[in-house]
């Protein structure tokens, strides 16, 4: 297998824990300049995935190539290109979060004085400048979060993997990690993010690998995915107006929520037909009140896959 545009290909991997087998056919493509999207339920696969992307763990069977190395054979050439962030991360207790970095930062090689430049150019970048010289150990879930996204970052690497970097994140961390991470993958990087919190991919990726079980179900752009068939949900004063008028152009609706809050639910082709119903229904003086899609474009294709779910 060859890999001259440097992202990440994976090709028929599989890996087995004793009975368990965690990854039973997995091929995917992340290129660079793209934030690609490993999506699936707990215990489908994606951090065995991405150990095995980040050279720690090796495959039973298939093949691997990242930034063009393979990372069994080649472990070395992929560490010194890969920024990793784990889904949890171990502390040294006693170093501040700035002598972290730094720490990090020579054990790449770096000069003091060059990471002790990057580790404040980092703290600034994930916006923990007031918490760098406090003991990292007393950082919050949500900061500690961002240190060890910073701790990836250090020596600048080509390709990024980052297991469930936004939990933990307040909503303002995850609007900066969100363009943090649309700005590297303008840079040129590759990054691959996992995650099961499926709305907030459709800000950040730029294409989609759903995993179920072990296996690779579906890979998808996120214009692709935007593009497909979506539900969307309606409401109107009175909603009688609103069944009568949907019932007359024979558009199948069903009905959700309470007496409360009662909405209509809408299979509809695409956006331009989503248009159509909009300006169709206002001009036959419906009131409508609500018009949008029921869920994110990735979370439709989730909920359309026939496999497990959350
Ligand atoms: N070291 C191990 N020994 C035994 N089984 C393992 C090991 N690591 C993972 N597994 C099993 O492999 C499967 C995949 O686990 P993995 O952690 O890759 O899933 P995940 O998709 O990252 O899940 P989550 O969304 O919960 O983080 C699970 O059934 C898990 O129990």
């Amino acid at each position: 297998m060859t890999n001259e545009f440097g992202g990440i290909v994976v090709e028929g991997v599989a890996r087995s824990f004793g009975s368990v087998q965690a990854i039973r056919d997995i091929d995917f493509v992340a290129p660079p300049g793209e934030v690609t999207a490993l999506i699936g339920p707990n215990g489908s696969g994606k951090t065995t995935l991405m150990l095995m992307m980040a050279s720690l763990l090796a495959p039973d069977l298939g093949t691997l190539r990242v930034a063009g190395f393979d990372p069994v054979k080649q472990p070395a050439e992929v560490r010194s290109r890969i920024g990793w962030m784990p889904d949890t991360l171990g502390v040294w207790e006693s170093l501040t979060a700035f002598e972290v970095l730094k720490t990090i930062g020579s054990l790449y090689g770096m000069s003091a004085a060059d990471s002790a430049h990057r580790a404040d150019e980092l703290l600034v970048t994930v916006n923990l400048t007031e918490f760098g010289r406090r003991p990292a150990r007393v950082l919050s879930r949500g900061q500690q979060q961002r240190l060890s996204l910073a701790r990836a970052l250090i020596h600048d690497p080509q390709v990024l993997l980052l297991d469930e970097p936004a939990s933990g994140l307040d909503p303002g961390s995850r609007v900066e990690l969100r363009s943090l991470l649309r700005s590297l993958a303008a840079a040129g990087k590759t990054v691959v993010v996992s995650s099961h919190v499926l709305s907030e991919l459709d800000e950040i990726a730029d294409r989609a690998v759903f995993v179920s079980r072990g296996q690779s179900v579906k890979s998808q752009t996120l214009d692709e995915a935007g593009s497909q068939t979506r539900r969307y949900y309606i409401q109107a004063q009175p909603m009688s107006a609103l069944a009568a008028a949907l019932g007359s152009y024979g558009v199948r609706f069903e009905t959700r929520g309470d007496s409360r809050r009662e909405e209509y639910l809408v299979q509809l082709g695409s956006t331009a037909e989503a248009s159509w119903l909009l300006r169709t229904l206002v001009m036959g003086d419906v009131v409508v009140t609500a018009f949008a899609p029921a869920g994110g474009a990735l979370e439709e294709t989730y909920m359309s896959l026939d496999t497990d779910r959350l």
